[in-house]
Protein backbone atom coordinates (compact mmCIF):
# COMPACT_ATOMS: atom_id res chain seq x y z
CA UNK A 1 0.00 0.00 0.00
CA UNK A 2 1.31 3.39 -0.84
CA UNK A 3 -0.25 5.45 1.64
CA UNK A 4 -1.46 4.23 5.00
CA UNK A 5 -4.93 3.43 4.79
CA UNK A 6 -8.19 4.99 6.19
CA UNK A 7 -9.74 1.56 7.66
CA UNK A 8 -13.34 1.58 7.56
CA UNK A 9 -14.83 -1.51 10.06
CA UNK A 10 -18.14 -2.35 8.65
CA UNK A 11 -20.60 -4.84 8.58
CA UNK A 12 -24.43 -5.35 10.25
CA UNK A 13 -25.33 -4.54 14.11
CA UNK A 14 -23.00 -6.97 16.41
CA UNK A 15 -20.85 -7.73 13.75
CA UNK A 16 -18.32 -6.94 15.87
CA UNK A 17 -17.04 -3.33 14.44
CA UNK A 18 -16.96 -1.76 17.76
CA UNK A 19 -14.86 -4.49 19.66
CA UNK A 20 -12.46 -5.46 17.09
CA UNK A 21 -11.81 -1.46 15.21
CA UNK A 22 -11.16 -0.37 19.03
CA UNK A 23 -7.84 -3.00 19.33
CA UNK A 24 -7.06 -2.28 15.77
CA UNK A 25 -6.66 1.38 16.72
CA UNK A 26 -5.01 0.21 19.62
CA UNK A 27 -2.61 -1.89 18.16
CA UNK A 28 -1.69 0.45 15.35
CA UNK A 29 -1.58 3.83 17.44
CA UNK A 30 -3.93 5.27 14.70
CA UNK A 31 -7.05 7.57 15.41
CA UNK A 32 -10.03 6.10 16.05
CA UNK A 33 -13.99 7.29 15.69
CA UNK A 34 -16.59 4.92 16.65
CA UNK A 35 -19.07 5.88 14.23
CA UNK A 36 -22.11 5.52 16.24
CA UNK A 37 -21.17 8.41 18.30
CA UNK A 38 -22.20 10.52 14.65
CA UNK A 39 -25.69 9.54 14.68
CA UNK A 40 -27.69 12.59 15.43
CA UNK A 41 -29.94 12.03 18.34
CA UNK A 42 -33.06 11.49 16.16
CA UNK A 43 -31.49 8.60 14.76
CA UNK A 44 -30.73 7.04 18.27
CA UNK A 45 -34.04 7.47 19.06
CA UNK A 46 -35.23 5.72 16.14
CA UNK A 47 -33.34 2.61 16.70
CA UNK A 48 -33.88 2.29 20.16
CA UNK A 49 -37.60 2.69 19.43
CA UNK A 50 -37.25 -0.56 17.29
CA UNK A 51 -37.67 1.31 13.87
CA UNK A 52 -34.83 0.70 10.81
CA UNK A 53 -33.06 3.62 9.63
CA UNK A 54 -34.39 4.76 6.05
CA UNK A 55 -31.63 6.05 3.57
CA UNK A 56 -32.99 10.39 4.47
CA UNK A 57 -31.82 9.46 8.08
CA UNK A 58 -28.61 7.47 7.38
CA UNK A 59 -27.33 10.56 4.67
CA UNK A 60 -26.55 13.13 7.25
CA UNK A 61 -24.61 10.75 9.35
CA UNK A 62 -22.92 8.98 6.69
CA UNK A 63 -21.86 12.58 5.40
CA UNK A 64 -20.45 13.37 9.18
CA UNK A 65 -18.29 10.27 8.86
CA UNK A 66 -16.86 10.93 5.36
CA UNK A 67 -16.36 14.89 6.76
CA UNK A 68 -14.42 12.67 9.52
CA UNK A 69 -12.12 10.79 6.64
CA UNK A 70 -11.88 13.38 4.78
CA UNK A 71 -9.46 15.95 7.61
CA UNK A 72 -7.61 12.39 7.93
CA UNK A 73 -7.46 12.41 3.96
CA UNK A 74 -6.10 16.26 4.37
CA UNK A 75 -3.52 15.42 7.27
CA UNK A 76 -2.70 12.64 5.69
CA UNK A 77 -2.70 11.08 9.12
CA UNK A 78 -3.94 6.83 8.81
CA UNK A 79 -7.15 6.31 10.78
CA UNK A 80 -9.96 3.59 12.10
CA UNK A 81 -13.34 4.39 11.91
CA UNK A 82 -16.65 1.91 12.59
CA UNK A 83 -19.86 2.15 10.21
CA UNK A 84 -22.34 -0.16 9.02
CA UNK A 85 -22.11 1.15 5.58
CA UNK A 86 -24.49 -1.11 4.60
CA UNK A 87 -25.04 -0.46 0.98
CA UNK A 88 -22.79 0.16 -1.75
CA UNK A 89 -24.23 3.51 -2.25
CA UNK A 90 -22.97 4.63 1.17
CA UNK A 91 -19.55 3.01 1.10
CA UNK A 92 -19.15 5.24 -2.26
CA UNK A 93 -19.79 8.38 -0.16
CA UNK A 94 -17.65 7.71 2.44
CA UNK A 95 -14.68 7.09 0.00
CA UNK A 96 -15.35 9.97 -2.21
CA UNK A 97 -13.06 11.96 -1.05
CA UNK A 98 -9.99 9.90 -0.56
CA UNK A 99 -10.70 6.63 -3.10
CA UNK A 100 -7.12 5.89 -2.70
CA UNK A 101 -7.07 5.69 0.97
CA UNK A 102 -10.12 4.05 2.08
CA UNK A 103 -10.13 0.08 2.59
CA UNK A 104 -13.33 -1.00 3.83
CA UNK A 105 -13.23 -3.91 6.33
CA UNK A 106 -15.93 -6.27 6.04
CA UNK A 107 -16.98 -8.25 9.10
CA UNK A 108 -19.09 -11.02 7.64
CA UNK A 109 -20.91 -13.95 9.55
CA UNK A 110 -24.37 -15.22 9.81
CA UNK A 111 -27.46 -14.10 10.95
CA UNK A 112 -27.89 -16.82 14.04
CA UNK A 113 -24.07 -16.25 15.04
CA UNK A 114 -24.66 -12.44 14.78
CA UNK A 115 -28.20 -12.87 16.78
CA UNK A 116 -26.84 -14.73 19.52
CA UNK A 117 -24.27 -11.83 20.11
CA UNK A 118 -26.37 -9.18 20.16
CA UNK A 119 -28.99 -11.04 22.25
CA UNK A 120 -25.92 -11.33 25.02
CA UNK A 121 -25.02 -7.91 24.76
CA UNK A 122 -26.32 -5.19 27.15
CA UNK A 123 -26.64 -1.78 27.90
CA UNK A 124 -26.50 -0.65 24.01
CA UNK A 125 -28.90 1.24 22.19
CA UNK A 126 -29.56 -1.07 19.22
CA UNK A 127 -32.29 -3.81 19.64
CA UNK A 128 -31.83 -7.34 18.33
CA UNK A 129 -35.27 -7.43 16.41
CA UNK A 130 -33.55 -4.81 14.03
CA UNK A 131 -31.32 -6.94 12.65
CA UNK A 132 -33.59 -8.57 10.03
CA UNK A 133 -33.63 -5.10 8.52
CA UNK A 134 -29.66 -4.83 8.96
CA UNK A 135 -29.53 -7.75 6.84
CA UNK A 136 -31.92 -7.43 4.14
CA UNK A 137 -30.54 -3.19 3.61
CA UNK A 138 -26.59 -5.42 3.83
CA UNK A 139 -24.91 -5.23 0.03
CA UNK A 140 -21.84 -6.95 0.68
CA UNK A 141 -18.78 -5.41 -1.39
CA UNK A 142 -18.36 -5.92 -4.47
CA UNK A 143 -14.90 -6.85 -6.42
CA UNK A 144 -14.14 -3.71 -7.60
CA UNK A 145 -14.36 -1.76 -3.93
CA UNK A 146 -11.38 -1.56 -1.91
CA UNK A 147 -12.48 -4.18 0.81
CA UNK A 148 -11.23 -7.41 2.92
CA UNK A 149 -13.86 -9.59 4.02
CA UNK A 150 -13.52 -11.11 7.51
CA UNK A 151 -15.01 -14.43 9.24
CA UNK A 152 -15.70 -13.39 12.26
CA UNK A 153 -15.91 -16.98 14.03
CA UNK A 154 -12.58 -15.97 15.60
CA UNK A 155 -11.49 -13.72 18.59
CA UNK A 156 -11.12 -10.41 18.26
CA UNK A 157 -7.83 -9.93 18.95
CA UNK A 158 -7.31 -12.75 15.89
CA UNK A 159 -9.29 -11.13 13.50
CA UNK A 160 -7.56 -7.83 14.80
CA UNK A 161 -4.27 -9.88 13.31
CA UNK A 162 -5.78 -11.29 10.58
CA UNK A 163 -6.71 -7.64 9.01
CA UNK A 164 -3.09 -6.30 10.26
CA UNK A 165 -1.62 -9.02 8.24
CA UNK A 166 -3.84 -9.30 5.37
CA UNK A 167 -3.50 -5.82 4.82
CA UNK A 168 0.23 -5.91 5.16
CA UNK A 169 0.50 -3.22 8.65
CA UNK A 170 2.72 -2.87 11.28
CA UNK A 171 1.49 -3.13 14.95
CA UNK A 172 2.95 -0.69 16.86
N1 LIG B 1 -14.96 -12.02 17.78
C1 LIG B 1 -15.89 -11.99 18.73
N2 LIG B 1 -16.17 -13.10 19.42
C2 LIG B 1 -17.11 -13.11 20.37
N3 LIG B 1 -17.86 -12.04 20.71
C3 LIG B 1 -17.63 -10.90 20.05
C4 LIG B 1 -16.64 -10.82 19.04
N4 LIG B 1 -16.64 -9.56 18.56
C5 LIG B 1 -17.59 -8.90 19.25
N5 LIG B 1 -18.17 -9.69 20.15
C6 LIG B 1 -19.27 -9.35 21.07
O1 LIG B 1 -20.43 -9.24 20.24
C7 LIG B 1 -21.20 -8.11 20.63
C8 LIG B 1 -21.31 -7.16 19.43
O2 LIG B 1 -20.05 -6.60 19.18
P1 LIG B 1 -19.89 -5.04 18.86
O3 LIG B 1 -20.68 -4.21 19.80
O4 LIG B 1 -18.41 -4.76 18.75
O5 LIG B 1 -20.57 -5.00 17.40
P2 LIG B 1 -20.89 -3.79 16.45
O6 LIG B 1 -20.81 -4.28 15.06
O7 LIG B 1 -20.03 -2.61 16.80
O8 LIG B 1 -22.40 -3.47 16.80
P3 LIG B 1 -23.26 -2.14 16.57
O9 LIG B 1 -23.16 -1.79 15.15
O10 LIG B 1 -24.65 -2.52 16.97
O11 LIG B 1 -22.66 -1.08 17.47
C9 LIG B 1 -20.50 -7.49 21.84
O12 LIG B 1 -21.13 -7.94 23.01
C10 LIG B 1 -19.08 -8.00 21.72
O13 LIG B 1 -18.47 -8.10 22.98
O1 LIG C 1 -26.98 1.75 9.34
C1 LIG C 1 -27.76 1.47 10.23
O2 LIG C 1 -28.79 0.84 10.08
C2 LIG C 1 -27.46 1.88 11.63
O3 LIG C 1 -26.73 3.00 11.61
C3 LIG C 1 -26.80 0.82 12.47
O4 LIG C 1 -26.06 -0.09 11.77
C4 LIG C 1 -26.04 1.46 13.62
O5 LIG C 1 -25.16 2.48 13.27
C5 LIG C 1 -25.28 0.55 14.47
O6 LIG C 1 -24.62 -0.44 13.78
C6 LIG C 1 -26.11 0.16 15.61
O7 LIG C 1 -25.37 0.02 16.70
Amino acid sequence: MDQQPILVVMGVSGSGKSTVAALLAGQLGWDYLEGDDLHPAANVAKMSAGIPLDDADRWPWLDRIAEWIGAHEAAGLPAVVTCSALKRAYRDRLAAGSPKRVVFVYLHGSRAEIKDRLAARHGHFMPTALLDSQFEALQPPEPDERSITVGIGHAPAEEAAEIIRRLGLAAD
